[in-house]
């Protein structure tokens, strides 16, 4: 492997291309220039200071990851700041910051066996290294708050339920307590300000907040090192579990049992639960229908599409959080404009910040809107699998349920295929996930359906137009 500090920044740079929005891209990693490598060390230079900071919080676990892969453990990140000089004909100086998280980049050890006063020795992942009484870092966002979570209709019963919760983890009749909603409404969020308040609260109880692709890796992973005792008794010993983007089990049936077991065992000793979802349980497929009827045991609350008051009210804690002074008028102008998703919201902001920070110009509604039809061009709209399954089934002229039928018809296994071929392209799902939702397949199916969709495309005209006609609609 080359130590060259350009080799090494464009091969993160293609792992972090893959794993956020484009605009994001564009916006945060396209600016940074590689200065040098020196002793694992990655020396780059960034344009501002803001910059610097707005990378270190949003993205320095993405950064330590691919950086670690390209350079080795004991990666460090070195950002060289160049700063603007009032007078014109002066050259710019820089300044150096080290990664406030370098700690980050050079611990958080996986697997770190753990002694448990007299107990065998658990491996888990996310056990502080080197404390001896059991302690769990709870994977909590600081800023993740109820006091930061904006009420309005759209959330009203969610929060409420979440702070009852939060006063008596494990006391209420909300347990499991189970959020629903599309992507970017503040699940997470709302998940996660559960967690707060309760270690607030009761700083003794073990809190942990776990994405069920994570707690999937963790699971294989325990198996494959014959671990999965430990695994099990670990969680069984969390006191709140929080688990994220439940949906994301589907077609995953040894992952559902053991989180069937620790599901009983939480909930059967008392200790609360937090799930949260894309859909409601009983639309959830790809689910064993035990694991789904005790989802529905406790509470199920949706958060919705928050409305335009609810949406300014959002954008304005932000700014005054972050100390931005932005006129109504521009706040009004992107409120309008970008409304079913929290998450594209705060992007816009930030987005719109960093451009007037990096071409020096005021944020007017004229810099407002040009950044909003950019963001609105260049941000695909998150399709579910459900739709693209619609969208497939309507242009071939059939009922959606076909495609769950157990047939080998040329044309239903075709519309299948397609279903599964767009669905990989355009959404996050996993095989697995998008095999057990269309025709309860598993993931090789899946597989073999986009290599199929694939060559297809460039042997065969007439499928050819299919996919482009396919490929339109769903992106109207
Ligand atoms: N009511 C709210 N008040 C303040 N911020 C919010 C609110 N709802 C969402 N957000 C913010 O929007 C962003 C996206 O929220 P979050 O990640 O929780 O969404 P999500 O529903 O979990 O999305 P996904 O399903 O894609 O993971 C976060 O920065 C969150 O803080």
């Amino acid at each position: 492997m080359s130590n060259n500090h350009l080799g090494v920044w464009n091969r993160c740079l293609s792992v972090i291309k893959d794993n956020v929005p484009a605009i994001s891209f564009k916006t945060w990693f396209e600016p940074i220039v590689p200065i040098k490598i020196n002793n694992q060390v990655l020396t780059i230079q960034v344009p501002s200071p803001f910059f610097y900071e707005y990378l270190e919080e949003q993205y320095i676990d993405l950064l330590r990851k691919t950086l670690r892969k390209e350079v080795g453990n004991d990666a460090k990140l070195e950002y060289v700041v160049v700063m603007g000089n009032n007078q014109s004909d002066a050259q710019p100086y820089t300044v150096k910051y080290p990664t406030t998280n370098n700690s980050k980049l050079q611990n958080k050890p996986l697997n770190v066996p753990l002694k448990t006063e007299g107990k065998p020795s658990i491996k888990n992942p996310f056990i502080i290294p080197g404390i001896q009484k059991l302690q769990v870092d709870p994977q909590l966002k600081a800023d993740n708050t109820f006091e930061n979570f904006v009420e309005g209709e759209c959330n009203r019963l969610a929060r409420s339920a979440g702070f009852a919760v939060a006063q008596n983890p494990g006391g209420t009749a909300f347990n499991p307590l189970m959020i629903y909603g599309a992507s970017g409404l503040g699940k997470t969020h709302l998940g996660q300000a559960i967690g707060i308040e309760v270690k607030e609260r009761f700083p003794d109880k073990i809190v942990l907040y776990v994405n069920a692709n994570k707690f999937q890796t963790q699971f294989t992973e325990a198996v494959r090192n014959n671990n999965r005792n430990d695994f099990l008794h670990f969680y069984q010993m969390i006191d709140v579990l929080i688990l994220d983007d439940v949906q994301e089990f589907a077609g995953k049936e040894k992952t559902q049992e053991t989180f069937f077991h620790i599901f009983n065992h939480l909930h059967q000793s008392g200790k609360q639960l937090i799930l949260t979802s894309d859909k409601p349980p009983i639309e959830l497929k790809g689910m064993e229908q035990r694991l789904l009827s005790r989802f529905k045991w406790g509470l199920t609350a949706d958060l919705q599409v928050p409305d335009f008051e609810t949406r300014m009210e959002i954008l304005k804690r932000k700014t005054y959080k972050d100390g931005i002074e932005i006129s109504e008028e521009v706040l009004e102008y992107v409120a309008s404009h970008i409304g079913n998703n929290v998450r594209e919201l705060e992007g816009a902001l930030v987005s719109l910040l960093a451009q007037s920070t990096l071409n020096r110009k005021e944020v007017t509604i004229e810099l407002a809107s040009e950044m909003v039809n950019k963001l609105v061009k260049s941000s695909k709209r998150e399709l579910s699998i459900d739709y693209i399954s619609k969208v497939v089934c309507d242009y071939f002229n059939m009922p959606v349920d076909t495609l769950q039928a157990r047939t080998r018809k040329r044309e239903i296994v075709q519309a299948r295929q397609l279903a599964m071929y767009f669905s990989k392209s355009l959404t996050k799902s996993s095989l697995a996930s998008i095999g057990a939702q269309i025709g309860k397949k598993d993931h090789a199916t899946v597989l073999h359906a986009c290599k199929t969709v694939n060559n297809l495309k460039d042997t065969d005209k007439n499928f050819r137009v299919f996919v482009d006609e396919i490929e339109k609609k769903l992106n109207m």
